[in-house]
């Protein structure tokens, strides 16, 4: 099942049946912690991928893996429907085509160098300019992420901006390299809140204005929902939904996504949150058997412990599930229906 944003067309950049097992020495034996697990991925131009989950559940390893910061044990990947491959130059042609953005602006930057520093230096090396265009580049890599006047900005140094501003830079500066794919690892979570709004506004700005595929990793469902075109629920290195990320947050049809939007904020929420499903996320090293999340799950069945639910077609177009209760078969009547208020009565 590839997951992600329907459009026609090849996509920027595609995963296929991407895994990461991290081996660990524990106890003397040899063990693997299973982070990622068979996951395929369309990220097409000009859409917003939301990837959330809980901590642990393996969003950071998949966005590492689409930048080719960390092999994958296997899996591959395609960009422009073409395999890439692993030579150097294929990686830093790579690198050119796909950004990640991290969460923390402050140790992305360098604290010795000038906003412009940091700018003409990807320019450089990926001979993007030459050198008497420098200067006009820079600046209008700050005017793109709305740095202006770009003369305020381009001779400051990382501690003289707010981090709302150094996020900025950080992303102007992967603009540098004329992305088509650009990977944000919770890009707002260190900002103060007040903050957010504007780099997520600058984040849908960049995927309509220069037609970027954007991948944006989050524990937030709701600003996953604000930003995104597409949302991709991960639990314990699986994909456990995806669809259309209004669909999937106004009627998520997975008991963990039910979990995850019960523990959102609110603000018009009057009563008191109630965490629908118990315990933590368990070891990735001995993963529960059938699905993952069965031992937390509150409508969990025989099925459940024994076979890993495919993902099956939910309540919305192209809203997928991988969860037993959406199976005909398998469904008690009384539990078929699992939207969060059916759920909240049993
Ligand atoms: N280099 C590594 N070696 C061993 N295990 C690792 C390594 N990197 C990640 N892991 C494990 O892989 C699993 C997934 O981690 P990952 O960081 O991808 O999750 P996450 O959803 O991004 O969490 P967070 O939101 O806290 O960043 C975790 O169990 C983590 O401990």
């Amino acid at each position: 099942m590839v997951h992600g944003p329907k459009r026609p067309g090849t996509p920027a950049l595609e995963a296929r049946n991407l895994t990461k097992h991290f081996p660990v020495h524990q106890f003397g034996g040899r063990q693997v912690v299973h982070a990622v697990e068979d996951i395929s991925l369309a990220l097409p131009e000009g859409t917003v991928t939301a990837v959330v989950g809980e901590s642990g559940s393996g969003k950071s390893t998949l966005a590492r893996l689409l930048t080719q910061l960390i092999k994958p044990t296997s899996g591959e990947l395609l960009l422009d429907g073409k395999a890439v491959g692993t030579s150097a130059k294929e990686r830093r042609d790579y690198t050119s085509h796909v950004h990640l953005v991290l969460q923390d602006p402050f140790s992305s930057l360098n604290s010795v160098h000038s906003v412009r520093y940091h700018l003409e230096r990807p320019l450089k090396l990926h001979r993007k300019a030459r050198r008497g265009e420098l200067d006009e580049l820079a600046k209008s890599l700050l005017e793109r992420v709305a740095l202006s006047p770009a003369e305020t900005y381009i001779d400051k140094f990382p501690h003289e901006l707010s981090g709302g501003q150094r996020q900025r830079i950080a992303i102007a500066r992967g603009l540098a390299v004329q992305p088509r794919v650009l990977l944000a690892d919770e890009p707002v979570s260190m900002l103060d809140v007040s903050i957010r709004l504007g780099v997520l506004n600058l984040l849908d700005d960049l995927r309509e204005r220069e037609r970027l595929a954007i991948l944006y990793v989050t524990h937030d469902i709701a600003s996953a929902r604000y930003l995104a075109d597409t949302v991709v629920v991960m639990y314990a290195g699986q994909v456990v939904e995806s669809g259309p990320a209004t669909q999937i947050t106004d009627s998520p049809a997975h008991p963990y996504t039910q979990l995850l939007l019960s523990a959102a904020p609110d603000p018009s929420r009057t009563e008191a949150v109630e965490l629908r499903g118990r315990g933590a996320p368990p070891s990735l090293v001995n993963p529960p058997s059938g699905c993952r999340f069965h031992p937390r799950c509150p409508f969990a069945m025989a099925i459940c412990k024994e076979a890993a639910p495919p993902a099956l077609p939910a309540a919305g177009d192209d809203q997928v599930a991988a969860c037993w209760l959406l199976s005909p078969d398998h469904a008690p009547a009384a539990a078929a229906d699992t939207t969060p208020s059916s759920a909240a009565d049993q």
